[in-house]
């Protein structure tokens, strides 16, 4: 097998312009929400990344017809009802797919078995699976290959504690099809689009203070599906460029879902330059073109109130924090600890190969910044984790000497553009 190693390299200035891929968390939902509704959904900006394409897949096994029209093209048809895949539903990498489509499947009376890679299989699924037990579904299986029987489903009232968007969706889709009151609470609202787009897809969806929940009318109607850019992906050239002397990178057309967000503020607040031109509405979402100058960045506490905003990006605001004068203090990270892999550890690990100075709590991550490039020179495990990977490679650019990431194949489940488009802007990495 190739090996997959790659090394991020100290480089001049980072300029021009970043078209980073659309969002993955609203791409798996318009390729599931298609499935679910009556008509045809056509979907323009789709991520093509594996984790989606895997939704794809499932989506199909269930049913419908899901067709690739062009780059990013995508057209979902469904048929009246879900039926039982021949074969496991493979969800390759990714948390999202699985819980939405275990959420999604519960509410048709058929049988579903739930596979994925490693990582996969080791994350926890009972969050979603012990709700849907309650709305009446039989699960088989605490973690992958994990078997769903779905049915006539009762309503529910439950408390997010996790504020998991992705728990939050699964009883939301299942609920669709419930026969009852269906709510879920959140004292820290996660992120919005399941609620947005529910209510595009003709769905009565109400809000009110940390409750959503589903009306009377649950049933779904097509409708086209605009994807925006992906904050997350945005995230690593946004950093690159803050951190490159000299660089000034645009990035067009990004969602700025406030729920999205934190990371933007916590740069901003450590004196990141990040300007949002044409901020509009596009596909019932904010999005704006960001410009990003490089900039002297100072260390700050970021409110564990946040994370949910910002709970994929902590891996990179590590990596900013890393270059920053002073420390930067980051709390109320446990779910960091159950992703693709345990962030917390990983990125500790990584930071500490690299010179750079921290220490890592149960929930929580210090790091002292080394107010200009870090030592570098890490061979930092990926631990097959695509954030990881691109997080390390980012800090190689800046470093004083460059940073290997042992495994970067994984890039390809949320950003397989990533490579080209920093090499595009001047970046080094080989
Ligand atoms: O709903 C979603 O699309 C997602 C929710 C978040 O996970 P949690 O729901 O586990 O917080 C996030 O980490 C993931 O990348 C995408
Ligand atoms: C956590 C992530 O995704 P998922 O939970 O879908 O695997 C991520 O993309 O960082």
């Amino acid at each position: 097998m190739p090996s997959d190693r790659l090394e991020g390299h100290r480089c001049g200035p980072l300029k021009g312009v970043a078209e980073v891929p659309g969002d993955k968390s609203i791409s798996h939902r318009a390729l599931i929400f298609g499935g679910l509704a009556a008509g045809t959904t056509n979907i323009e900006g789709l991520l093509e990344g594996d984790d989606v394409l895997h939704t794809a897949a499932a989506v199909r096994a269930f049913g419908a017809e899901v067709e690739r029209l062009g780059d990013g093209h995508w057209r979902v048809t469904s048929r009246s009802e879900w039926r039982s895949p021949d074969a496991p539903i493979d969800c390759g990498n990714s948390g999202t797919g699985a819980r939405l489509l275990m959420g999604a499947a519960a509410g048709w009376p058929i049988r579903a078995t739930f596979t994925g890679d490693a990582s996969l299989s080791g994350r926890p699924m009972e969050r979603v699976l012990g709700p849907l037990r309650q709305m009446g579904a039989r699960t088989e299986g605490s973690t992958l290959p994990v078997t769903v029987h779905g049915g006539t489903l009762t309503g529910i009232s439950y408390d997010n504690v996790k504020s998991s968007a992705q728990v939050k969706t699964a009883i939301l889709l299942a609920g669709l099809r419930a026969v009852g009151d269906v709510e879920v609470h959140e004292a820290l609202p996660s992120r919005d689009h399941t609620e947005n787009m529910l209510r595009a897809f003709g769905v009565d969806v109400e809000q009110e203070g940390g409750t959503v929940r589903l009306g009377r009318h649950r049933d779904m109607v097509a409708t086209d599906v605009i994807v925006p850019r992906d904050p997350s992906s945005a995230a690593f050239p946004i950093v690159a460029a803050l951190l490159v002397p000299g660089s000034e990178v645009e990035l067009p057309n990004i969602l700025i879902n406030p729920l999205r967000t934190g990371l933007i503020t916590t740069l901003k607040e450590m004196g990141g330059d990040i300007e949002y031109r044409n901020v509009r509405s596009s596909g019932g979402e904010q999005v704006a073109d960001i410009i990003v100058r490089a900039s002297t960045l100072t260390g700050v506490e970021v409110p564990a109130e946040r994370a949910p905003s910002m709970i994929d990006e902590y891996p990179i605001l590590a990596i900013a924090a890393a270059c920053a004068g002073g420390t930067t203090i980051m709390t109320g990270l446990e779910e960091l600890r159950v992703k693709e892999s345990d962030r917390l550890s990983a990125v500790a690990e990584g930071l500490g190969a690299c010179g750079v100075e921290y220490q890592e709590g149960k929930d929580s991550l210090t790091v002292r910044g080394a107010g200009g490039p870090p030592a570098g020179g890490g061979e930092v495990a990926a631990h097959h984790d695509h954030r990881i990977a691109m997080s390390f490679l980012v800090l190689g650019l800046v470093a004083e000497r460059p940073v290997a990431v042992d495994s970067a194949g994984m890039i390809a489940t949320s950003f397989p553009t990533f490579l080209p488009l920093m090499r595009n802007l001047g970046a080094d990495i080989r």
